[in-house]
């Protein structure tokens, strides 16, 4: 792929930040959702953001194990708010694709180091490794996505336009967060 490097827009938080619910009904990280992944991440240091979630008995696929999709989900996640909160551009997941290296049990905390690898165009690469309880664990999944920018009205035209306004309302999202036009 022909990209060019990427580093955090200018007023992107810092390194150490803890980065907020963007939406409360979000199954990846909003607290509304009983059984979702409630994922929580902080800037980490260059172009990284560092997410937790813990695989609760509601994430199986196998009995005692995640599911893969979930595990997926939690890197969809992990990498949208990568891409979101270090470039401030409303973006999609166009393309994802996870290696699943190793299984991870309920009960076990996966932790997520995502990073920017480069921008062509629209096009925004990250990647991201799952580290099995411990930040410096073995790696049970791996993940690569590619995210497109879209405009706002991606977001009014195709989805809910009264959450969105709820949203607004709660400070989660606010026009001035969002380069709009990189
Ligand atoms: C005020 C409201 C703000 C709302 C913001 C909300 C939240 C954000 C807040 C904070 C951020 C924090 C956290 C976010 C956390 C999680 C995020 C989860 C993200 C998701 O879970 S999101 C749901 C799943 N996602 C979709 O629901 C997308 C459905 N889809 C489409 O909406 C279109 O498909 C779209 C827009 C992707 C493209 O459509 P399009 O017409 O605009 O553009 P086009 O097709 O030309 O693609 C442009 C270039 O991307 C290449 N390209 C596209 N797709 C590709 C693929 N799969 N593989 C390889 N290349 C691909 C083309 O080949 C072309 O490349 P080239 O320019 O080189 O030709």
């Amino acid at each position: 792929m022909d990209t060019e490097p990427v580093a955090p827009h200018p007023d992107a938080p810092t390194a150490g930040s803890k980065l907020g619910v963007h939406f409360d009904e979000c199954f990846g990280c909003g607290n509304e959702q009983e059984a979702g992944l409630h994922l929580q991440s902080t800037v980490g240091e260059g172009a990284t953001v560092r997410s937790q979630f813990t695989v609760t008995e509601a994430h199986q696929g196998a009995p005692g194990l995640a599911h893969g999709g979930l595990l997926a989900c939690a890197f969809d996640e992990a990498l949208g708010s990568t891409v979101g909160n270090l470039l401030r551009r409303p973006a999609v997941t166009g393309r994802l694709e996870t290696d699943f290296r190793r299984p991870v049990p309920v009960g076990s905390t996966l932790h997520i180091v995502a990073k920017l690898d480069g921008v062509a165009g629209r096009k925004i690469y990250v990647s991201a490794d799952g580290h099995l309880d411990a930040e410096d664990g073995p790696v049970a999944v791996r993940a690569r996505g590619l995210f497109v920018t879209v405009g706002l009205e991606h977001f009014t035209s195709h989805g809910d336009a009264d959450a969105l306004e709820k949203m607004r309302a709660a400070g989660r999202v606010k026009r001035e967060d969002w380069d709009i036009n990189p």
